[in-house]
């Protein structure tokens, strides 16, 4: 088994949640009543990583404002302050943390090693940075690090000449010998695995000295809605930036402008609360949901009532409510046909509502999340099987049939969202003990206490 082992220094990962430790890992609570909770949440994961490089890129010092504190932004933090970023912890509004002010080195300079953890954001965003960088930098990660496709940033940086030793698996580790300049200009890549080979290029491609235009070959590109966020973020910095027809991006050479952000609340990490009102009953909550944006956690509000829930909008604030209990003793969660191509990110967590559901779901369009934290189809499978579930796994995503599940292990896989899956499950399900509830420091070091206020 492994272990994650992160906690953001200002917050205890178990918080509350302490006396629910067993040998085995993290009892899961039972929900004993309807709930009706409010929540704030901690910055987006995706915002934070893609804020931290183009702030390291920017023409002068920028301020993030309510980041992400947590293994992943940590990560990010470290990696670029290895290549010459300076940061400073400054007071902040929010009630997660510090704001973070990012001083752009003058000079990025290699000759270091970053360590990626299992951050699909760093290791697929900083290996064109340090091809900007003057020196060797060299990039490894977790175990499980090691398993996740690196072959479209590895083969891209290649093409576009710049001297990158690997050992030709196409994943970690390897070494990116920067020059300190990229010439950039056309390039062509299979981004079928990770829509993070397109983002990353894009984020420091205005520092390329041709700029980029770059072409997907693939036949299919998952989760499109990050690549509009990496677009919008370089927008809002004045990098000139358009998609002239699908899979092709053109950027222009040019400055990456400093301005001041505020982080928007994770909203792929709402929805393990979110999904938990439609399990426990009652609702949840969560204020800070920005009107517009483009993080993906945003289409929870029309995936959810697909599961039978009531979605409200009233200010920044969105309330997801149960569905009303069938006649029959079951929670009215309704069996779902979905296509999640472009929302894998929340599969685990809408998977594990589909395993209590009161009628058959079949989840398609995310065969790439086998190359997410872990290969979360088996994972998934594997784990809703050993509780009593019926999942078959399919080429492309699940098949999950009611069945009556029973208490048992829950292993986590060191990732954060099969951790709060076992979580959803367990509010209905006595005896779900997850092996490694730390895990959910990739992205949530709070988890567990904001689980337990929202029991409370
Ligand atoms: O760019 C990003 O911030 C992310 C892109 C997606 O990756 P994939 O395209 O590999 O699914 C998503 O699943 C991941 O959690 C975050
Ligand atoms: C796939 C995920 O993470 P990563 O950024 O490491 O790819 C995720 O958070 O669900």
């Amino acid at each position: 088994m492994q272990i994650s082992r992160y906690s953001a220094p200002e917050f205890d990962p178990y918080g509350e949640a302490r006396q629910t430790e067993t040998d085995d890992g993290w009892r899961a609570p039972v929900a004993t009543a309807p709930l009706s909770s409010v929540l704030a949440l901690p910055g987006s994961k995706s915002l934070t990583n893609r804020e931290l490089v183009l702030a390291a890129l920017a023409d002068g010092p920028s301020t993030l404002r309510a980041p992400l504190w947590s293994r992943d932004s940590e990560l990010m933090i470290e990696g670029l302050r290895a290549l010459g970023t300076g940061f400073e912890r400054v007071a902040g509004r929010g009630g997660f943390g510090d704001d973070l002010r990012v001083l752009p080195a003058s000079e990025l300079l290699g000759s270091t090693t970053i360590d990626c953890g299992l951050a699909g954001t760093v290791m697929r965003f900083l290996p064109p940075v340090a091809a900007l960088a003057l020196g060797p930098t060299t990039f490894d990660g977790d175990e499980g690090a090691r398993r996740r496709p690196m072959a479209g940033s590895v083969l891209a940086l290649q093409a576009l000449g710049v001297d990158l030793d690997d050992d030709g698996r196409g994943a970690l580790p390897f070494t990116v010998h920067g020059a300190g300049r990229v010439e950039g200009g056309a390039l062509e890549i299979d981004a079928s695995a990770s829509s993070q080979f397109v983002s990353g290029l894009l984020l420091s491609a205005a520092r390329f000295e041709r700029g980029l235009d770059l072409t997907h070959t693939g036949d299919r590109l998952p989760s499109m809605p990050h690549i509009e966020m990496t677009i919008e973020t370089l927008s809002a910095r004045g990098v000139d930036v358009q998609s002239p027809e699908p899979g092709r991006w053109l950027v222009n050479p040019g400055a990456i402008r400093a301005i001041d952000v505020d982080i928007e609340p994770d909203l792929s990490n709402a929805a393990p609360f979110l999904v938990a009102a439609l399990v426990a009953g009652g609702s949840v909550t969560i204020t800070g949901w920005p009107a517009e944006t483009t993080q993906v956690g945003a289409q929870l509000a029309r995936l959810l009532p697909l599961f039978g829930a009531r979605v409200e909008r009233d200010a920044d604030r969105l309330t997801v409510h149960a569905p009303t209990p069938g006649d029959d003793g079951g929670r009215g969660i309704l069996g779902v046909e979905l296509d999640l191509s472009e929302a894998g990110e929340l599969a685990p967590n809408l998977v594990a509502l589909a395993a209590l559901a009161d009628a058959p779901s079949t989840i398609l369009g995310i065969g790439h999340i086998r190359h997410h934290e872990t290969d979360r189809l088996a994972a998934l499978a594997a784990e809703i099987n050993g509780l009593g579930g019926r999942v078959t796994e399919l080429d492309d995503g699940l098949r999950i049939e009611p069945a009556p599940l029973h208490g048992g292990p829950w292993r986590a896989y060191a990732d954060h969202r099969m951790a709060t899956s076992g979580a959803i499950i367990g509010l209905a399900v006595p005896g779900v003990i997850v092996d490694d509830i730390a895990s959910t420091g990739k992205t949530l070091p709070q988890f567990t206490a904001l689980w337990e206020q929202m029991l409370a």
